[in-house]
């Protein structure tokens, strides 16, 4: 991830440039040394040269560049992020503190809690109680009571939010407690890293002697068989000696096909907590506790507009907040119904209905089950490949009108009992499983987000 925002970051600066009309001066004193410091689930850590442009360079770039950076990389990424600022000098103090005499040691871990990822913060509806119960419960009994805690749901629902908020809490009620919070991207980096460097030893050291583990987004350890067979023993250990762990996925762990069963097993065996799209009215508290937090002033209709169109995911709402905000500001221009629907157009297009194809249908089905759309059309038998396949025999046939033979012959030339088959077997599965209900309820919405 990290990666990916650092071979951007010229474009990113590029288009705040030109788009915003910053001058060279401006630029060469306060954005060209802001160099990216870390990446960990959406929010960027941005680190400020402070040293050769001094201690009021954090204001004057919270002030001025915030917002403006913040859009802009949510122009090049096509997708919002959070921003955090580190001052050099802080990470100085922070190496000093640390390792007195070795130095170039990254803060701990515990420094990438997003601060705002609180209780206090995370806004509860029917969506989401349930998984915000279990968290705070967890929060207050680590270990003892739901181990491991397993959350998930989609994209940018609020599953590290959630994460965050226990680590805070935890860390508020003893500040002692060792707190290690990673995306399992991370896990797997450090691990390979260990591996090539022969440090295996410390990389379990450091996994295994902690009190509360927290791994987001696990699905990317799926099929990845040395990560998962380190992660299997990392969870034993911990889990033997009552040590808290809590994980995030973007589904439950019997659909994560290609998993291990006996790590299914494990995650299955302590208290699962599904977080789902927030109805309107959540969604418009979700607006309203940002525009607090932010310290904006909008009006209702204004927020009403965005609640109403935006509805699957909250990294996009909060994103389309901030967005009309920087573009009243930026076009000195008043921030009403007319201007949001100006500054969102290529979020938000009423008007336009989507037209859903197969394609795209099974562009979907595929990143959810993480293969590739080809897969889908190939003649792979095994069950990760049919089953999904199957999925997406099911959703053309309930979302477009074409006839059975017809989505046969797109989805790799098969016969349209082929396809009357899998959209059978489906239908029967979803009677029988909830879960699977919600998965494909899922799927509609990213499908066809009306
Ligand atoms: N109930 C809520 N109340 C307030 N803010 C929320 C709530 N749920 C999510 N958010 C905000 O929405 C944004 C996305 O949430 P978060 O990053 O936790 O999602 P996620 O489920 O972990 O996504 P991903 O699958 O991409 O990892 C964050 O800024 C978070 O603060």
């Amino acid at each position: 991830m990290k990666n990916l925002i650092e071979s951007k970051w010229d474009e990113i600066l590029k288009y705040l440039i030109t788009e915003y009309g910053i001058t060279d001066v401006s630029y060469n004193t306060w954005l060209r040394p802001l160099k990216i410091y870390d990446v960990v689930d959406h929010v960027i850590t941005i680190l400020i040269n402070d040293e050769r442009i001094g201690p009021p360079s954090l204001n004057v770039i919270r002030n001025k560049y915030e917002l403006l950076l913040k859009v802009s990389i949510e122009e090049v990424m096509n997708e919002p992020y959070e921003i955090k600022f580190v001052l050099q000098s802080q990470i100085d103090s922070v190496e000093k503190m640390a390792e007195p005499v070795t130095s170039k040691k990254k803060p701990n871990d515990q420094t990438f809690l997003n601060a705002r990822y609180t209780f206090d913060t995370f806004v509860v509806g029917g969506n989401n109680e349930f998984a915000r119960a279990a968290a705070l419960a967890v929060a207050e009994n680590p270990g003892e009571i739901y181990n491991p805690l397993f959350i998930y749901g989609g994209v940018g629902l609020g599953k590290t939010h959630l994460m965050h908020s226990i680590a805070h809490f935890v860390l508020n009620q003893n500040p002692d407690t060792k707190v290690l919070y990673v995306t399992s991207e991370k896990f797997t980096n450090e691990l390979i890293e260990a591996i090539q460097k022969k440090t295996t030893m410390q990389f379990r050291e450091k996994y295994r002697s902690i009190d509360i583990l927290l791994i987001d987004d696990i699905q990317f350890i799926i099929g990845k068989e040395s990560t998962q067979e380190e992660f299997f023993h990392t969870f034993n250990t911990l889990h033997e000696s009552k040590k808290q762990i809590i994980i995030s996925s973007d589904r439950p762990p019997k659909e994560m096909l290609t998993l291990e069963d006996r790590l299914r097993s494990r995650f299955e065996h302590g208290l699962m907590a599904d977080i789902q799209s927030p109805d309107y009215e959540t969604r418009m508290a979700i607006l309203k506790k940002k525009e607090e937090l932010d310290g904006y002033k909008i009006d209702e209709e204004v927020l009403r507009y965005i609640a109403t169109n935006i509805k699957s995911n909250i990294r996009e709402l909060e994103g389309a907040l901030t967005k009309i905000v920087a573009f009243s500001r930026l076009k000195k221009r008043e921030l009403n119904v007319l201007l949001a629907e100006e500054a969102l157009q290529d979020i938000i297009s009423p008007n336009e209905k989507k037209v859903i194809t197969p394609e795209l249908i099974v562009e979907v089905v595929a990143e959810h089950h993480n293969i590739s759309p080809s897969e889908i059309y190939s003649k792979d038998k095994s069950r990760n490949i049919s089953y999904p396949r199957q999925i997406a025999m099911y959703l053309c046939r309930r979302l477009t009108d074409l006839s059975v033979t017809e989505i046969g012959k797109i989805l790799g030339n098969r016969d349209h009992s082929t396809v009357l088959h899998g959209y059978d077997k489906v239908s029967k599965d979803i009677a029988k499983d909830s879960s699977l209900h919600n998965t494909i309820d899922v799927l509609i919405k990213k499908i066809n987000p009306e």
